[in-house]
């Protein structure tokens, strides 16, 4: 069953067409990457699932309702979360705090910076938030300044942002973007242990490291145009794809 579907999708910006009549299912469950050259129109796409752009055209159902004109908190609610290139966290606040907020977030239905609410802390909130941060491995720095962290750390911690509030669908944009090779190792690890959720999930990613450690299945897009997609093993051998790779270098 898909839990997300585009259909006909096209998104211009001024003379460049960056989403021409793109179609994609992504079936429940599975962990489907998006890959393409820089300017293929990734993150466009990416940007139409959140509510950040609208598409010109076409369709954008999650769970059999439509996106459209959705706002982006409300989408959010209803269980799709985005981790971002750079990581969008509370630098002057604690761990455990960053957990909290969009853990009381979810809970209320909306966001907001209640201090009162953080110092109280409910318990069963603080439970879940410290449960979470055990699961991206960063529990023992619960109580340190976010800011502090190294990059991997923050990214983890913004995985972890999107784990309290429970999302049925997990949008990674570049989630190993300038990480080291150790550190995109225990990232890939920690994705696939957060697999077990059962959260769905779709990966946008240059490192063809993490996409065949990842993905059941890709889409290639090259030009706004998804010009390939299936089993991981399907796409490392199609030509279409490596020459949109220039020749393979990627690949
Ligand atoms: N807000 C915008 N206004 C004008 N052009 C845009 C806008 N956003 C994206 N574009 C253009 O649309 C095209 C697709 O961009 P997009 O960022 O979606 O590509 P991408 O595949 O995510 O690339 P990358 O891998 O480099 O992040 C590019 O040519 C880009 O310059």
């Amino acid at each position: 069953m898909s839990i997300l579907q585009v259909t006909d999708v096209n998104k211009r910006f001024g003379g460049l067409q960056a989403l021409d009549n793109v179609n994609l299912e992504v079936e429940e469950g599975a962990v489907h990457a998006i890959i393409g050259p820089n300017g293929a129109g990734k993150s466009t796409l990416l940007n139409c699932f959140v509510g950040r752009l609208v598409p010109d055209t076409g369709a954008v159902t999650f769970n059999g309702r439509s996106l459209l004109g959705i706002k982006p908190h409300e989408i959010n609610q209803a269980g799709v979360s985005r981790v971002f290139q750079t990581p969008e966290i509370f630098e002057e606040l604690s761990l455990i705090e960053n957990i909290m907020i969009p853990a009381f977030a979810h809970r209320d239905g909306a966001f907001r910076l209640n201090a009162w609410n953080i110092v109280t802390g409910e318990k069963e909130i603080r439970e879940k938030s410290e449960h979470i941060l055990e699961d991206v491995d960063l529990i023992e720095k619960k109580d340190m300044l976010a800011g502090s962290l190294s990059r991997g750390d923050k990214r983890r911690l913004e995985l972890a942002m999107c784990l309290v509030q429970d999302p049925k669908l997990l949008l990674l944009d570049e989630p190993t973007a300038g990480m080291s090779r150790a550190d995109t190792n225990n990232t890939i690890d920690l994705l696939k242990r957060i697999g077990e959720r059962k959260i769905t999930k779709i990966v946008i990613e240059h490192d063809m490291h993490v996409v065949f450690s990842l993905a059941h299945k890709i889409s290639v897009l090259a030009q706004g145009t998804v010009i390939a997609e299936g089993l991981p093993a399907e796409i490392k051998g199609n030509p279409k794809v490596q020459e949109a790779y220039l020749g393979g270098a990627h690949l």
